[in-house]
């Protein structure tokens, strides 16, 4: 079995001394290229520290992190790192940091003049549904609206790994559907592999793969044979 991500006994610690804690206690993960995958648990239970040091934002104390089956990015010099974060990843978060002073358009512009081998901006406009607002300014739309857009500018450049930390945490259950049906047709359309760290136990329906984390251990990772649409989930 060949596996895009691989995790083998992670370990990481926050703090000095006394207050030295063990945030991820011996992590292990395998995940096949183009699957969703789900990543639940209480708060503090660590989900955010692994999405990071998955995305080179955060070092590890022992273990490795193999990514298409050739590079450990654990054992990757600073600038190594940052190309690696160019090139394979795009990252989405609960608050949008989108430029204010940019229109939709503009906004994913700007991220397509990063990328060497960019998607094309009209079509992935149009498949993040804002071809009709690609000409207004963030505050000119709703959390949803902007969500859509902080997630076009992740994906321009057409990264193989898409890291979602809370993606529909500041939405309506509206639009936190539409979001996730987005992010389902962007996983299906481009083959893009996703890692979702989420409170919304619903989520865990639509993911191939589904791990439970707590106390920086993981307690679960099941695969879902009974897996729906997104569209399809009661939210
Ligand atoms: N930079 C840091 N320095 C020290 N401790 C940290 C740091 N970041 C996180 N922690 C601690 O590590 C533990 C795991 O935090 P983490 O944010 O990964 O949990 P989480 O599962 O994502 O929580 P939530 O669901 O609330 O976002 C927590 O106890 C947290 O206080």
């Amino acid at each position: 079995m060949s596996y895009f991500l691989k995790l083998n006994n992670v370990v990481k610690y926050y703090g000095e001394g006394e207050s030295r804690m063990k945030v991820l206690n011996g992590i292990n993960i395998s995940l096949e290229k183009r699957k969703i995958c789900a990543i639940l648990g209480p708060s503090g239970s660590g989900k955010s520290t692994l999405l990071n040091v998955i995305g080179g934002l955060d070092s590890v104390d022992q273990g490795s992190i193999i990514i298409d089956e050739k590079t450990d990015i654990t054992k990757l010099k600073r600038k190594e790192i940052a190309q690696y974060r160019r090139g394979y990843l795009g990252f989405i978060f609960q608050f949008y940091n989108l430029i204010p002073n940019l229109t939709v358009r503009e906004n994913i512009q700007v991220c397509e003049y990063l990328a060497s081998n960019p998607l094309s901006l009209d079509e992935l406009i149009e498949t993040i549904g804002m071809a009709e607002h690609q000409n207004k300014f963030p505050s000119q739309l709703s959390g949803g609206q902007q969500q859509r857009c902080a997630i076009a500018r992740s994906l321009i450049k057409n990264p193989e790994l898409l890291l979602c930390d809370e993606p529909t945490g500041a939405l309506d259950s509206k639009s936190a559907k539409d979001i996730l049906v987005l992010i389902e047709n962007v996983n299906k359309k481009y083959g893009t592999t996703v890692l979702l760290v989420t409170h919304n136990v619903d989520i865990e329906h639509m993911a191939h793969m589904i791990i439970h984390m707590k106390d920086g251990s993981i307690v679960s990772s099941i695969e879902n044979s009974n897996r729906k649409n997104a569209k399809d989930i009661e939210w």
